[in-house]
């Protein structure tokens, strides 16, 4: 099939605009008009022009080949302008004269798969892929995720991409006849990928069982897709698992997404597959993100494991594969976590940065520096093995899942998810657990013209000079991302957002007491900074 060419009036898109578009190691943009404010940014030709800076950067990558022989392989998750977009990239590619592959809808991990697969039938590996997401963000945004072999890129490739593709519009701009011809006359290759990525799943669950065919047979497990690109696995992995799936909801993908957010880190979207398991008796909830690159899960009693608690989950599965080993985690996560990954699991709690591939990427460098890590986990559900080429993939973190149930039956230790709730059993939670995002107004005098960063990092060093001299608080004495106290029973971290003008505040605490006096600790130290929205503090701390 042949991707369409749009053919109208082009409008002029700066450097900087593209460079806007860059979101840490992804891109993000609004891609579906009509939201007041929020103009659109991602347009037919600025992604023509961003897959052809992809390729663009391939090339330059893979030294002495000529484009010809690259090709790419093209994924979205269920927004309303994947098509548009991924027409949009096929151009762009075919404009570059490398090999299109469409996969229709798929995960992100999925994509990063297809560099990895060796399968000439469906064309893998690829040398290249793009997926077409923007994770939980509302229906109007869309984005990119590139991968290579190696892995998904990072902010300076992205950076490369963009600046390529600002060069390449130029171009367009200035004269699509050739590009758009080529591209029309490019037929684009269709491949049914998920079904070779979730045969992958099945195998992997099949052998940890002891090649037993079916065996999550007898097992009720309900999914919940939230209309994004997780529905397939209800139907290729746990069904030809043998699990009954009755009360599985919003596996069709709807871009809308009319049911709930899909976002394991979401309350609504938490409760709606807690209300599934307990409504079907089942033993296990399941929950996937938009491009299921993030999950989380739930027991049969309805308890949750999403957050610090699916973290000590997996940290407890892992552990027992590998004594000892370093679980690296963001900086949000729980006090009470590393006691139970050290004092309960033996193993060592890293807590690191937030953002997912800060974390990825803090674990291989672990790993090369001698110290043995196989998992890099963030409280938002994002995680990544070692034994899964460090890939953070959502549908993976619940195999493993799968693998324990399976193969705690074999070893008569009963049915149901009891096994994994036993497994976080004496994990400390706090009675509070609270996410105050407090915003910087940019164009605020108070900023005299710098940037919310400089302005966040001075609202951070007063927070670190006050607490210094409060002999109640105390500074975490190791600490990779903005100011981490312990006081009063409980701890807070006040950081910069990796994206946002926004100072995320988390605090926990025994008690809304302690939180408080915590939140007020805080909230006296940076009130002086006119241009930060304290007003969700003020709120929390009843003034
Ligand atoms: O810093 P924040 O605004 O809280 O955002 C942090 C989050 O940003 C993105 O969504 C990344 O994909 C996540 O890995 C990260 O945790």
């Amino acid at each position: 099939m042949a991707a369409a060419s749009s053919s109208t009036a082009i409008p002029t898109v700066e450097k900087s605009n593209f460079l806007k578009l860059q979101n840490g190691s992804d891109i993000r943009g609004v891609a579906v008009d009509g939201v007041e404010g929020e103009p659109l940014t991602l347009t037919e030709t600025v992604t023509e022009a961003i897959a052809a800076g992809f390729s663009g950067w391939l090339l330059a990558k893979k030294k002495n080949v000529s484009s010809k022989c690259l090709r790419v392989s093209i994924g979205h998750d269920s927004r309303i302008s994947a098509q548009k977009l991924q027409d949009a990239v096929s151009r762009g590619l075919a404009r570059a004269g490398v090999e299109v592959i469409q996969y229709g809808l798929a995960s992100t991990p999925a994509m990063f798969n297809s560099t990895l697969t060796e399968n000439e039938e469906f064309s893998c590996p690829v040398d290249g892929s793009i997926m077409i997401t923007a994770s939980h963000l509302p229906y109007n945004r869309n984005g990119f995720k590139f991968f290579t072999s190696a892995g998904g890129l990072g902010k300076p490739d992205i950076k490369d991409i963009l600046e390529r593709a600002a060069d390449i519009y130029k171009n367009i701009a200035n004269d699509d006849s050739k590009g758009a011809e080529t591209a029309a006359s490019l037929d684009v290759k269709r491949v049914d990928y998920m079904s070779v990525y979730a045969s992958n799943l099945v195998a992997a669950v099949r052998k940890a069982a002891g090649n037993i065919e079916k065996p999550l047979e007898g097992f009720h497990i309900v999914v919940d897709a939230g209309n994004g690109a997780g529905g397939f696995f209800v139907g290729k992995v746990l069904e030809p698992l043998g699990a009954i799936t009755s009360g599985s909801q919003f596996l069709e993908p709807d871009g809308l997404f009319p049911n709930h957010i899909p976002n394991p880190e979401d309350k609504t979207a938490m409760k709606a597959i807690t209300k599934a398991v307990l409504d079907n008796r089942a033993d296990l909830g399941i929950i996937f993100d938009t491009d299921v690159d993030r999950s989380a899960a739930v027991d049969s009693s309805g308890r949750e494991f999403n957050r610090n608690r699916l973290i000590a989950l997996m940290s407890a599965i892992i552990l027992e594969e590998h004594p000892g080993t370093t679980i690296v985690t963001d900086s949000v996560t729980s006090d009470g976590l590393t006691t139970f990954i050290e004092k309960k699991l033996g193993g060592k709690h890293h807590r690191f940065k937030r953002g997912y591939k800060n974390v990825i990427d803090e674990a291989i460098r672990l790993n090369s520096v001698g110290e043995e890590a196989h998992l890099a986990i963030e409280t938002s559900g994002h995680g990544a093995l070692k034994e899964n080429h460090w890939l953070d993939d959502g549908a993976y973190l619940m195999v493993k899942l799968l693998n324990k149930l399976a193969s705690a039956r074999t070893s008569g230790l009963g049915g149901g998810s009891k096994v994994l709730t036993d497994m976080v059993e004496g994990l400390e939670e706090p009675a509070v657990a609270v996410e105050l995002r407090l915003k910087i107004d940019q164009n605020h005098p108070d900023l005299q013209g710098g940037s919310f960063r400089d302005y966040g990092e001075a609202v951070l060093k007063q927070l670190e000079n006050t607490v210094e001299l409060d002999a109640k608080l105390l500074k975490a004495p190791v600490n990779y991302e903005g100011v981490r106290v312990s006081g009063y029973g409980g701890w807070f971290l006040l950081r910069l957002s990796l994206h946002d003008p926004v100072l995320p505040l988390n605090i926990e605490a025994p008690s809304k007491e302690d939180a408080v006096k915590l939140a007020h600790d805080v909230l006296n130290a940076v009130k002086g900074f006119t241009a930060l929205d304290t007003s969700a503090l003020t709120k929390f701390v009843g003034v």
